[in-house]
């Protein structure tokens, strides 16, 4: 289990963020979910360690290094026209001399096969659309091994193909490596649908964390999204959120 102990956050004269105590379980995916300005993307910058305040990561009741967590933004640029498969193998650049170990290549190959992303693995990252980009750059950040893995929105620039490609991939591989995995999220079906546990927060409180049946009551989101919404079953018993517009 991890513990993410935050204080508040201010950005200017604003309380941003009220102080929370976070739990994610090992090997478990986690969404942050809440209406634009919530305070998630501050939520992840402060766990990743990008903010002044810092927050106190520990595991099992050890606290953890900033190491030990992967961070990818909302919104990135990419610079260098590496290849892909050269962009993955800088995930793990502490670990790299002047050759690649073939074993590290293999390794690369294996985890862009698992994301549908081999047929890329010689484009250079320049040529590749937005998505695509972020597809890449959420790989390089699960090769690195990281204890914890922060995530803003990486779904955004998907299509629904690979919305749940991403989320069904990301979740089997919290599962199989530890990882334990926190992602912003916006639909919240797609959230009650891959994720454990559901955060929700709400001008800048968290206000419940919990399973998404337990989360996502119709009275939590008519208040924190101000819809009214309709609770579904899916042919897998998954819930699904139908929002419908407040007059
Ligand atoms: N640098 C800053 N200076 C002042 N206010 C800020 C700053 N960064 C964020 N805020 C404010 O903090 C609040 C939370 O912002 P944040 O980006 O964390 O929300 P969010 O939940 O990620 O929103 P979205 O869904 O729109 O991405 C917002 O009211 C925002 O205006």
């Amino acid at each position: 289990m991890f513990e993410i102990t935050l204080p508040a956050l201010r950005r200017g004269r604003s309380l941003v963020l009220q102080p929370m105590e976070l739990r994610l379980p090992a090997g478990s995916l986690t969404g942050i979910v809440g209406p634009n300005g919530a305070g998630k993307s501050t939520l992840l910058r402060a766990i990743a360690g990008l903010s002044a305040e810092r927050a106190i990561l520990r595991r099992e009741g050890r606290v953890l290094d900033r190491s030990a967590v992967g961070f990818l933004p909302q919104s990135f640029t990419v610079r260098a026209n590496l290849s892909v498969l050269d962009c993955v193998l800088l995930g793990r650049r502490e670990g790299l001399g002047w050759s690649v170990p073939p074993a590290m290549i293999a390794q690369a190959r294996d985890i862009l096969a698992c994301f549908g992303l081999a047929d890329l693995a010689a484009r250079g990252m320049n040529s590749l659309s937005g998505g695509q980009q972020q597809r890449v750059l959420l790989v390089q950040r699960l090769f690195r091994n990281p204890q914890l893995l922060a995530l803003d929105e990486p779904t955004s620039a998907r299509d629904l193909h690979h919305q749940l490609g991403a989320l069904a991939a990301l979740r089997a591989h919290a599962r199989q490596s530890g990882t334990a995995v926190i992602a912003a999220l916006h639909d919240l079906t797609l959230a009650a649908r891959f994720c454990d546990r559901v955060l929700v927060l709400g001008e800048g409180r968290l206000i419940c964390q919990d399973t998404p049946e337990g989360a996502l009551t119709p009275e939590r989101v008519a208040a924190h999204w101000r819809v009214t919404p309709e609770l579904l079953r899916d042919r897998d018993a998954c819930l699904v959120v139908v929002p419908h517009t407040v007059e």
